[in-house]
């Protein structure tokens, strides 16, 4: 039952991205892009360093806003949503679309407070009992539960790297989002950990459309469904995974894929 879900939900378009301009003050750092992810679907953006992964991800729940000289253009829509739209309450849609970066950030609170801290602000939960539930809830799909419930009010910066990530997947997951926006979250991180965090991504995507920006090529061929790959701010090329490695139509995906720029 549940994989026909899936499927059916695999052709659903979540995001659609129209004619997107970036600028940070004269450097025109994403040319023009058009994209469509999926739901429920892993989406990885690869491409050589500075060709704006990380900033057309940005744009996906408006952290760009947060930098004084960056200007966006072009539309965004999250379903039917202009997410750019001047009644959108950036706060409340980056609960919706949630967000992991590249060094893990706890917040200096306990592991559960770490947690409690977005659904308390967004008014998630009625009572005390139902904080616990969406913390539990929350640390069991960041596939951490085990190691942290007999702690929950010890820092969440005393925990490893690996765990602390996964934490921080875990208070992203806490306010109930649609899409998790992934921005290198392996690269602090041993192989060990890196492992357990590509293995929660693969599970993850059943719920959320989950978008990941990797330097790493064999971690996109491993966690992702499509593949975009970025070339000096274009997106040049974005199909399923499997073709974008095996048979690139452009010539610079395939110089990319090939190890021949980047
Ligand atoms: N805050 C900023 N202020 C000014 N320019 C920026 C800023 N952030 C990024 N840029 C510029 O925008 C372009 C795209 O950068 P971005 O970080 O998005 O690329 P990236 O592909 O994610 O790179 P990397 O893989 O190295 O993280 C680069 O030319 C970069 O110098």
């Amino acid at each position: 039952m549940r994989k026909i879900e899936r499927d059916a939900n695999m052709t659903d378009t979540k995001i659609t991205a129209r004619g997107v301009n970036v600028y940070y003050g004269d450097t025109h750092a994403i040319k023009d892009v058009n994209i469509e992810i999926t739901d429920k679907t892993v989406t990885a953006f690869i491409g050589p360093s500075g060709c704006g992964k990380s900033t057309f991800l940005r744009c996906l729940n408006r952290m760009n806003d947060t930098i004084d000289i960056c200007r966006v253009t072009g539309e965004i829509r999250i379903d039917d949503q202009d997410i750019n739209h001047k009644s959108v309450d950036p706060v409340q849609l980056r609960a919706q679309v949630g967000m992991v970066f590249q060094k893990p950030n706890p917040f200096p609170k306990s592991i559960y407070d770490n947690i409690a801290y977005g659904p308390r602000i967004h008014g998630l939960a009625k009572s005390k009992v139902e904080l616990d539930e969406i913390v539990e809830k929350s640390l069991r799909r960041g596939a951490i539960w085990d190691e942290v419930k007999d702690r929950l009010d010890e820092p969440g910066t005393g925990l490893s790297g690996g765990q602390q990530q996964r934490l921080c997947i875990a208070r992203a997951i806490a306010t109930e989002p649609e899409v998790l926006l992934m921005d290198e979250p392996c690269s602090a991180l041993d192989p060990i950990a890196t492992a357990q965090v590509e293995e929660l991504i693969d599970e993850l995507h059943r719920d959320y459309s989950v978008v990941i920006v990797t330097h790493s090529m064999q971690q996109a061929a491993r966690v992702s469904q499509k593949t975009a790959f970025f070339h000096l701010g274009n997106l040049v090329e974005f199909n399923d995974t499997s073709e974008i490695f095996t048979n690139p139509t452009d010539t610079r995906t395939e110089s990319y894929i090939t190890g021949r720029i980047g």
